[in-house]
């Protein structure tokens, strides 16, 4: 009886854990799908069932050695990152085949062992009586570090031009021999969209690939809001732990470090602590060391003690060279004319030329129509318009400033009174409206704010002209008379 009664809580536990999975694991698919896309989801992930939690350590199933093998290179840190993220004492995170039902398995003992609840079943398939475990295997999840690295930033996807073959050549010696003396750090820069964050995702791919060494990489901002939380959390000691423990460190954007003079000493620690030990740092930045001015001048220093590589505004030819291999890859044909209209036309940056061609394939694979130079003008008529217009945000600060009479420097002050206030959100505006610029590149034009700063002056003028005739009659002048 009692023996029966003891099974009896033992189910109930195993059920309430499995319940409490499942909760997080149904959130985590939700993420994943909205991360991926559903097809993407569809093809690799949807199979994927939860198995049970060993200590630190949860396993995932998968039916098939190749979609365990694609979902291990693909989403192994990803997976890890977001069941780190639901239940913290989770860091890695084992992916092995289970094929089911199998009745006639002999001593399932890893199932067994693990004291699994019902939670230990793939909740993809059917109820299993065993699990055929292949190859156990652990990857090894930075979660608390890593962002997952985009596997279409590659170095073979990477298409090389005068502008950026010396960024390339360093980016590529770093992956096949870190900590290279001379090399240490890389420092990249170049203008928005220009293949920094593609180069620096294709140096971790490939490093990963190699299975040699452990990669971090995040963003400056990320390793903001990251060491913030620790210090909130009271465990900076355990963020730097982590942050020292990884071979090659990589930050991407770290101009958004500047005026963040506590994260930025983390980060001069971290960085000194890592090139002591001899572990590689790799750095992007909109800038080079040196015109980084809101940056402490020692930390500069170091930044510009290894190797220093620009990648240059691209070239006609660059810009071609890309087109043809996005297309190819694409598998839609564009016609040579087509390449060269979009080659003349966008020239801003590699990001923007990428999307337009993404939207020109959408459109044909979706009506199936060939592309011609005419439905290139139909389908991309907002963004060769914005293309058409010469107008810089340089020359719309000046105009409003001038417009306001304020100083120009203002527009990128931290002065919050409504006298400086408005005239620099009148210029977010109409930077939005007249120029093909992002927000969070429109935002770093205006004293390195952050683009949520941008929605809330374009919503806040668009208000504004609305209750107030005299100020949009101002903002209308103002906007044709940069236009024109
Ligand atoms: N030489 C290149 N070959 C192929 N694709 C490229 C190249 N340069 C950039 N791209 C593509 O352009 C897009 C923007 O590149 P990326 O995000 O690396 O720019 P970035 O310099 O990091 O920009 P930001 O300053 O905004 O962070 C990506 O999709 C990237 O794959």
């Amino acid at each position: 009886m009692t023996g029966g009664l003891e099974g009896y809580d033992e189910v109930a536990e195993a059920n309430a854990q499995k319940s409490i999975l499942d909760i997080h694991w149904s959130r985590i698919c939700a993420r994943l799908k909205a991360e991926v896309g559903e097809v993407e989801y569809n093809t690799w992930l949807r199979q994927m069932g939860v198995g049970p939690v060993d200590e630190d350590e949860i396993t995932l199933y998968l039916p098939t050695r190749f979609l365990r093998d694609w979902v291990r290179g693909q989403y192994g840190d990803r997976l890890g990152a977001l069941w780190h993220a639901e239940i913290p004492a989770i860091r890695r995170v084992e992916l092995q085949v289970a094929r089911g039902p199998s009745p006639a398995v002999d001593g399932d003992a890893s199932a067994a062992e693990s004291g699994a609840p019902s939670a230990a079943t793939p909740p993809a398939m059917p109820v299993m009586d065993a699990v055929v475990v292949e190859e156990p295997r652990t990857a090894e999840v930075r979660s608390d570090l890593a962002a997952p690295l985009d596997p279409r930033f590659t170095f073979d996807t990477f298409v090389v031009g005068k502008p950026n073959e010396f960024a390339y050549a360093c980016a590529r010696r770093v992956a096949e021999r870190p900590s290279s003396p001379g090399f240490n750090p890389l420092f990249l820069y170049g203008g928005v969209g220009l293949g920094k964050t593609h180069l620096m995702h294709a140096i971790g791919s490939e490093l990963v690939r190699e299975g040699r060494v452990s990669v971090a990489y995040m963003s400056a901002e990320k390793f903001m809001y990251r060491f913030i939380a620790a210090i909130r959390s009271q465990s900076t000691m355990e963020f730097k732990e982590q942050l020292r423990s990884v071979d090659v460190l990589m930050i991407d954007d770290l101009q958004f470090l500047i005026g963040k003079d506590n994260t930025q000493e983390e980060f001069f620690h971290t960085f000194n602590a890592l090139v002591d030990a001899g572990r590689q740092i790799v750095v992007s930045a909109d800038k080079s060391p040196s015109d980084l001015s809101g940056l402490e001048d020692r930390l500069r220093t170091r930044l510009g003690c290894g190797m220093v590589a620009d990648i240059h505004a691209t070239t006609f030819e660059l810009r071609i060279s890309i087109l043809e291999a996005k297309a190819t890859a694409s598998g839609v044909e564009v016609p040579a004319k087509v390449l060269e209209f979009l080659a003349h036309k966008i020239t801003s940056n590699v990001r923007e030329l990428e999307g337009a061609l993404n939207r020109l394939i959408a459109h044909a694979n979706l009506f199936g129509r060939p592309v011609t130079l005419e439905t290139t003008q139909d389908v991309l008529h907002d963004i060769l318009k914005a293309n058409n217009r010469r107008v810089t945000i340089e020359e719309i600060q000046r105009k409003v400033a001038e417009h306001w009479n304020i100083r120009l420097t203002d527009m990128s002050s931290a002065r919050r009174s409504t006298v400086v206030a408005r005239p620099r959100q009148v210029a977010m505006f109409l930077s939005k409206q007249l120029t093909s610029r992002s927000l969070p590149e429109i935002g770093r034009k205006f004293g390195n704010r952050d683009h949520t700063t941008v929605i809330y002056a374009v919503r806040r003028v668009m208000e504004l002209m609305e209750q107030d005739p005299a100020f949009a009659e101002d903002v209308e002048l103002l906007r044709r008379m940069l236009e024109s």
